[in-house]
């Protein structure tokens, strides 16, 4: 397996038409109030009044969030402020308690997960254990049967889908060319590298030819080495003239590509804005610096982080004999 630092960077995929719309989307965004809610000049999704409880918490109470087409949005916030929940539940993963949201105009309510990747709003998934079992060149053939809501070894295997499989294995190999895994087609998704299985997930949501692309963290487990492959490629998206939405917990990456920052706490949107003028933001610091408080450690807590720490200084003591 090639170390992760042998992946070139190269991203060829803006057509000239999406980077004139990106960049008059990005461009209407200016005029754009930076406030919770504010309202976009052309949004793909529109959410109100979302809320989603578990037993006594409310993970998600989103009175009113637009995301504007063309550009990239992220979405930050604390831990715990309700970033994936709100993911799920617009992709359909998740039901909420109460509210309303839709997608280019057509309402999401009680829209399976699969109908909505086929209207064509997707998002990323980690690499399950079961994902990681199958190679490279099979986990893209999941991304395409997800979206036509068959279930993956009726379609790997039924003759009638072999018309539609040889269109998809051709996709495939198309994508993997352009996110740098052509080389890795056969190999298990287990055995990538964490910038190899970041770029594979995207590849696979790709599949269903996303109109709007939701990334879960995309920098998670990321080589420092290759986030500028990585952030790239998410540009790509964008260039090509998509939509792309991201929760991320790398500020830098935040910073790097976002035309626009939601940020949430405690499941509401508390900022909105520019990057620069989010980091900035009282409440987003004030937000950030209380969480940090609110996880103040238990004992047992802090006996197992002090047992891991010991543990790790011995081995690395082990190691150096
Ligand atoms: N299935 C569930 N059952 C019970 N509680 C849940 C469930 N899913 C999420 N929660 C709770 O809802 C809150 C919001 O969680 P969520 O994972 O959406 O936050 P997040 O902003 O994505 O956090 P992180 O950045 O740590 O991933 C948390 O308090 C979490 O413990």
């Amino acid at each position: 397996m090639p170390a992760e630092t042998n992946l070139p960077t190269n991203v060829e995929a803006a057509t000239p038409e999406g980077l004139e719309r990106s960049r008059a989307a990005r461009a209407a965004l200016k005029q754009v109030e930076t406030e919770p809610g504010a309202k976009k000049p052309d949004p793909i999704v529109i959410a109100d009044n979302i809320t989603r409880t578990f037993g006594g918490l409310t993970a998600v109470d989103v009175e009113h969030v637009e995301i504007q087409r063309g550009v990239i949005t992220a979405l930050i916030g604390p831990n715990g402020a309700g970033k994936t929940t709100f993911f799920n539940l617009l992709t359909g993963f998740d039901r909420p308690d109460t509210g309303s949201w839709s997608f280019n105009g057509t309402s999401l309510n009680k829209v399976p997960a699969y109908k909505v990747a086929r209207m064509g709003m997707v998002r990323t998934f980690q690499l399950t254990k079961v994902l990681a079992k199958l190679t490279v060149l099979e986990n893209m053939r999941v991304g395409a049967t997800r979206q036509r809501g068959e279930s993956f070894f009726s379609a790997m295997f039924a003759p009638l889908w072999r018309a539609e499989e040889e269109a998809n294995t051709e996709k495939a190999n198309h994508l993997l060319e352009r996110f740098l895994l052509i080389k890795k087609r056969e190999d298990f998704a287990g055995e990538l590298s964490g910038g190899q299985r970041k770029l594979l997930e995207m590849a696979r949501a790709l599949m269903a030819d996303p109109e709007l692309v939701m990334l879960d963290e995309p920098m998670a487990g990321v080589n420092p080495a290759l986030k500028q492959s990585l952030l790239g490629h998410v540009k790509s998206l964008r260039d090509e003239g998509r939509t792309v939405l991201f929760v991320e917990h790398d500020m830098d990456m935040v910073r790097d590509i976002s035309d626009w920052v939601i940020v949430m706490a405690q499941g509401k949107v508390i900022a909105e804005g520019p990057p620069d003028s989010v980091m900035g933001d009282q409440r987003v610091i004030d937000a950030y610096l209380g969480a940090h408080h609110d996880t103040a450690l238990t004992f047992e807590e802090e006996e197992r982080i002090l047992a891991e720490a010991e543990k790790e200084l011995e081995e690395e003591a082990e190691s150096n004999d």
